[in-house]
């Protein structure tokens, strides 16, 4: 096993009603890097984000984050990574501050810790006014703020983020562009889905591309660039 990766993805398969979503995909991650997992519309990417993160059941195969195995040590894997879904996930009945302390309480985040972020990313996404609201009351682009600062107020070893600029201005846009690269330099694994290929070449320092349900390349971004773009949409 090679503790160095923060994550590891042996092997795995994915069936739905018995059609094989995900196929014998394998790849890993080293730390404090961003990848970008791309690939065309149904090529499988939130389902290896939704395997990865055990909301979808694998067929076959191991998933390890930081040497801790999915099937064998659920509830510590579980904090070695925090996640932001392609549409936000928040709970009717909580309201926005609710959402953060339930993250809070999740991660154990220490109480200078937690106040510090929720200052800092309420008032970079501008939903200072808004913590008390549910989030029926908010647009679209504020659930999506505020389930991104769920998933930034622990120190999580990887990050995983489906389509992190869906939804968000361009200035939210920026603005956690800019957040992703200081996570980067703090030493945080990040996962990302993009089709946006501009993101891709900006961010990422890794790529791993699935063309229905297989991986059909992998590797640094600079070997990315060479490839011909039509693959990769
Ligand atoms: N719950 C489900 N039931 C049946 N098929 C599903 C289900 N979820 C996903 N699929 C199928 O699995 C394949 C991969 O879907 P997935 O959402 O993982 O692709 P994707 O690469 O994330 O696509 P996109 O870029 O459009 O978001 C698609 O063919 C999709 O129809």
């Amino acid at each position: 096993m090679d503790f160095q990766s923060v994550l590891q993805v042996n092997n795995c398969t994915v069936k739905i009603n018995d059609t094989s979503i995900l196929k014998d995909v394998t790849f890993e991650m080293i730390p404090g890097r961003i990848t970008a997992l791309v690939g065309h519309n149904g090529a499988g990417k939130s389902t290896l984000m939704k395997a990865i993160i055990g909301s979808i059941e694998k067929s076959e195969g191991t998933i390890l984050i930081n040497g801790m195995n999915q099937d064998e040590t659920f509830a510590d894997y579980k904090y070695q990574f925090s996640y932001i879904p392609e549409e936000p996930l928040l709970l009717n009945e909580l309201t926005v501050f609710q959402h953060f302390q339930l993250y809070q309480k999740s991660y154990d985040i220490p109480d200078a810790i937690f106040a510090e972020r929720v200052n800092k990313y309420t008032e970079l996404f501008e939903l200072m006014d808004r913590l008390d609201e549910y989030p029926e009351s908010l647009s679209k682009g504020m659930r999506q703020k505020a389930q991104t600062i769920c998933a930034l107020l622990p120190d999580v070893p990887l990050l995983l983020i489906d389509e992190p600029f869906m939804g968000l201005d361009v200035y939210a846009g920026a603005d956690l562009e800019k957040l992703l690269c200081e996570r980067r330099e703090q030493g945080t694994s990040i996962l990302l889905t993009t089709h946006q290929l501009d993101k891709v070449h900006d961010l990422a320092n890794d790529f791993v591309m699935l063309t229905d349900g297989c991986i059909s390349s992998l590797g640094k971004i600079e070997h990315f660039e060479k490839l011909d773009r039509r693959d990769s949409k």
